[in-house]
């Protein structure tokens, strides 16, 4: 089956449009202020309108309050999401919109955290662990061992995250099984900034796996 791509953290049409052409199945909008990625709402509604409707809007949130769902969900999202988000909280957002769970994983220990919202959630995103005190929870470009995924039974739909690029994704495939990935930093020129380059290849690596 065709490996899904994520493509997170899109702030332009140019980008957007690169996304949607080279075969994104989903696109990803970071509402965090401290990122830089961060979109306001209306940025992110011409983004969101502007993209095909087989291509699913991704808002990232992180335990975002119920004023910065409203204004994000406005927007026109398919689902959140969310980083730092207990079970409980996760199934409450869920009665309003499709879930994922962002999972930080460095250790096999992490991994047993999914079952927990099992219940709770949609899809579980298996992401980097970012360190203590991090201005981020996620894109930052960092990678777990993929091999802790070797032998886990994920209790969900899920995607693999967090250190992927053009030149490391079909490793990351082959070693994991993933059924969808994502990516942010890895198709970047500089932090916030997305390359177009990078992007085509990096749905161009999916693609031929
Ligand atoms: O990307 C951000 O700035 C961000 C901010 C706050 C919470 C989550 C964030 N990104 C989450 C993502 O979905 C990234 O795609 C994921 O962590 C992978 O990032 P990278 O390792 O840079 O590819």
């Amino acid at each position: 089956m065709r490996v899904q791509a994520k493509i997170c953290g899109l702030t332009t049409f140019e980008t957007l449009d690169t996304a949607v052409r080279h075969g994104a199945s989903h696109v990803g909008f970071v509402f965090f202020p401290p990122s830089p990625r961060n979109l306001g709402f209306d940025q992110a509604r011409a983004l969101a309108t502007r993209a095909p409707a087989h291509v699913q809007k991704i808002g990232v949130f992180v335990d975002p309050d119920d004023a910065m769902l409203d204004a994000a969900l406005a927007a026109g999202l398919d689902a959140v999401q969310l980083h730092k988000v207990t079970p409980d909280r996760a199934a409450a957002i869920r009665r309003r919109v499709p879930v994922w769970v962002a999972l930080a994983v460095k250790t096999a220990a992490d991994l047993r955290a999914a079952a927990g919202f099992q219940a709770a959630a949609d899809r579980i995103l298996y992401d980097a662990k970012t360190p203590e005190g991090a201005a981020l929870p996620g894109g930052m470009g960092l990678r777990f061992d993929w091999t802790l995924l070797q032998g886990h039974r994920p209790p969900l739909p899920w995607a693999l995250s967090g250190g992927l690029d053009p030149d490391n994704v079909a490793e990351a495939i082959r070693v994991t099984g993933a059924p969808q990935v994502d990516v942010s930093s890895g198709v970047e020129s500089a932090p916030g900034v997305k390359d177009v380059a990078k992007i085509a290849a990096f749905l161009q690596a999916v693609a031929r796996c």
